[in-house]
This record gives C-alpha cells, sequence and structure tokens, in this order.
C-alpha cells in the first residue's frame, strides 16, 4: 500500500517540506524568512500563521487537497527530556510547547505546524507526528552530573540528523546494524552538537552551549567571564551573545562560513585562526566522546552544513583519525528522516509515543 507522508522542518530562517510516498521524494520547497521579519515576532510560537499560510499555500500549488497525506510529521521542539523515535501530536505537547518550552527554538512549530496541515490536507484518519526531537534524552546517570548540584546536563541537540546519519552508516559502512554499533557523530552547523552512541542509544551528548562552537554559537564559555557580563547585559542580550551572535558571526558578523573559508583561503590571518580553532574544538569534542566509548569506536561521523567544507573537514580528520575511521556525510537529511519515521509508524514497524508532561523525564530512561 502506497503511503503519502509530509515532512516539515522549521528552522531559524526557513521551513523546509518535502512530499514523500514510500520514502521516495515527489515535491520539496524551503521557504526562506529575513532575519529582521523573524525577529519582530516576541516568541516563536507566533510565528505559527505565516509559515502555515506559506506551506498551505505551496501545497494548494501543488494540487493537494484534503485526503492527500497519510501523515503529516514535524521535526520536534524543547519538550522536557523524551524517548527517540515518534510522537503523536497532542493537546498536552502543543500546550507544553506554546507555554514551557524547555528554550525558545523554531522546532517548536514543528507539532502545530504538523497538526494544522494535516488537518487541512490530511486523510480522515491522517495522524499527527513529531519524530526524533531535539530533547531525545537516552543520556546515562553519569552523564547527568554538571558539577554543580543546583544543574543538571540535560541530553538537546541535533537527534533526529544524528540517529539517521548514524543508522546509515552503520547499515552501509559498518556492515552492522545502528543497535550493534559504537559511534561518535558531530553535527557542525548553524547550531552544532555531538554525542556518543552505543548499542543505539545516545549515551551522552555535548549541547550547543557546551562544547563546540559553530557558525552563529558561541558554544562553552568561561564562567569567570560569563558571569560579570550577566549582571550588565539583560537576559535577551546574553542569549543573542551566545546563540544568535556567537561562533563566526561574532568574528566575521556572517553566519555563511562559506565566505570565511573564502578569505582563509586568499591568506587572511584571522580567518585561517578562526577556523583552525573550530576543527580544533570539534576534534576535541569528539575526542572527549571517544573516552565516553572507553575508545571503544566503530566510527565517527561528521555531518551537518560545514561537513560540506573539505577545508575545515580536513584539519577535523588530522586530529581524529586517529581515534576510527572517519566519515563524512554533508548536509542534512532531516527531512527524509521524519518520513521515514512515520511510515514506520503508518507500517506498524514502530509504535508512536504518547507525550504526557509529568512522565516525560521518567519515561525517557
Ligand atoms: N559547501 C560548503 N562549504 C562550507 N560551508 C558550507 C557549505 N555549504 C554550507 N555550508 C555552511 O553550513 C552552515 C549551515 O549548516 P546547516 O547544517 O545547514 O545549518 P542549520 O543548523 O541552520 O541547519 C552555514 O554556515 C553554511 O555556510
Ligand atoms: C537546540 C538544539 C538544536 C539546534 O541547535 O538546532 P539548529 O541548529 O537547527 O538551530
Amino acid at each position: 500500500m502506497k503511503h503519502r507522508v509530509l515532512a516539515i522542518n522549521p528552522g531559524a530562517t526557513s521551513t523546509k517540506v518535502a512530499c514523500y510516498e514510500n520514502d521516495e521524494l515527489t515535491f520539496k520547497k524551503e521557504f526562506t524568512y529575513h532575519y529582521e521579519t523573524i525577529s519582530q515576532y516576541d516568541s516563536i510560537m507566533q510565528q505559527y500563521h505565516l509559515r502555515y499560510q506559506d506551506i498551505a499555500t505551496f501545497l494548494q500549488e501543488m494540487d493537494m487537497k484534503i485526503g492527500s497525506f497519510d501523515a503529516v510529521v514535524g521535526r520536534g521542539g524543547l519538550l522536557p527530556p523524551v524517548k527517540a523515535g515518534a510522537y503523536r501530536v497532542n493537546e498536552a505537547m502543543l500546550d507544553c510547547l506554546e507555554h514551557r518550552p524547555v528554550l525558545q527554538h523554531a522546532s517548536n512549530l514543528g507539532a502545530s505546524l504538523a497538526k494544522g496541515i494535516a488537518e487541512v490536507f490530511g486523510t480522515e484518519d491522517c495522524q499527527a507526528f513529531i519524530y526524533d526531537p531535539v530533547t531525545v534524552d537516552q543520556m546515562e546517570d553519569v552523564a547527568r552530573i554538571s558539577g554543580s548540584a543546583s544543574i543538571e546536563r540535560k541530553s538537546i541537540g541535533h537527534v533526529l540528523n544524528m540517529r539517521a546519519v548514524s543508522m546509515k552508516i552503520a547499515d552501509e559502512q559498518l556492515g552492522k546494524p545502528y543497535e550493534e554499533s559504537r559511534l561518535v557523530v558531530a553535527h557542525i552547523g548553524g547550531g552544532s552538537s555531538a554525542s556518543a552512541h552505543r548499542n543505539g542509544r545516545i549515551i551522552d551528548l555535548v549541547s550547543d552551549d557546551e562544547g563546540l562552537f559553530s557558525t552563529e554559537r558561541s558554544g562553552g564559555l568561561p564562567l569567570k567571564e560569563i558571569i560579570p557580563m550577566c549582571f550588565q547585559r539583560t537576559q535577551k542580550e546574553m542569549t543573542e551573545l551566545t546563540r544568535k551572535k556567537g561562533g563566526l558571526v561574532s568574528y566575521f558578523g556572517t553566519n555563511d562560513a562559506r565566505i570565511v573559508e573564502e578569505k582563509a583561503k586568499n591568506g587572511d590571518e584571522q580567518a585561517q585562526l578562526i577556523l583552525r580553532a573550530m576543527a580544533y574544538q570539534i576534534a576535541k569534542t569528539i575526542g572527549e566522546l571517544a573516552t565516553v566509548l572507553c575508545g571503544k569506536v566503530d566510527a565517527i561521523i561528521l555531518t551537518g552544513g560545514l561537513a560540506y567544507s573539505e577545508y575545515v573537514m580536513n584539519m577535523v580528520k588530522e586530529r581524529v583519525s586517529f581515534l576510527a575511521p572517519v566519515h563524512i556525510v554533508p548536509g542534512e537529511e532531516e527531512l527524509l528522516a521524519l518520513a521515514k519515521g512515520a511510515r514506520r509508524v503508518l507500517t506498524g514497524q514502530e509504535h508512536a509515543h504518547t507525550f504526557i508532561e509529568n512522565e516525560a523525564i521518567v519515561a525517557s530512561k
């Protein structure tokens, strides 16, 4: 039986949508938004109508109507810690994402957009899902300890892409199931995170504010410098400094690594130094996560937009290839990963979880 699934990936300044029939792409579209347009909104949720309308208009243009989709799946947002895999969109989830998200992030719109589109363009029993949201938490207890009794480390990162590329490399390159593999994966893009996978579980994850810097995010910063700055600036300013205006943006005023790479290749010493530092930090984080696997690592995987940069990747490889073979999977296949996940539920290969807010932390263990 043929299943038609629409996947929706809301990013900071874009919404990507793609339609798949039994995992085959039939059409794809990216809507981009200027930072100035997006930053007028006080919260991510206020962008719902703008983003919904763009998708709905496009689907009408593609001649989609009621009954067109068997499932609609969105990139899941910053819920409390959850399990890997599919969650059905329910009221508890929508309420939590609107009123109590762990953080403001575009992926918080994935659930409501999936539901809104499913209601108008879905079959009678069309289901709305999120899949492998950014807060999938499979960390071991020892990894949760931060060093302060007041703060627990949390698993927040590019789980959807990291799990999808892990399954791909295990299957295609290692010749064994993901569930039997030991991998270190770094997603390097607008934001970066990295993770240690043992036997199909992400047992530790270095988030975008803990280790490696990226194009927009600062990564971990020295607390001795950060604490006094918090008393001189507002929370919004500090969040911007570390999330939107960190990393390459802080050094060069652009989040486009290609521009910085071009400068470096043309002899700009500052660009050469910062890209060398970026590779150095990616490698350090990978080394840290290799110790989580006691050095027994089947493969290191580098993925995300920056993985297209041979300039940066070669510098990372030089430092980490003594640990394990390095596989580079440039870009991300998040839309396909979303659609495949939803289809596994439709075909009964996978069971969709039910989100219950107060059970979320317990459920993840
Ligand atoms: N061919 C390339 N060479 C170097 N950098 C690239 C290339 N393609 C994309 N990038 C960089 O990847 C980054 C975006 O990564 P991506 O994973 O798409 O980000 P996001 O986290 O926003 O999804 C940008 O800085 C972009 O400049
Ligand atoms: C909040 C963790 C996930 C993340 O950073 O995603 P983007 O890089 O897409 O902003």
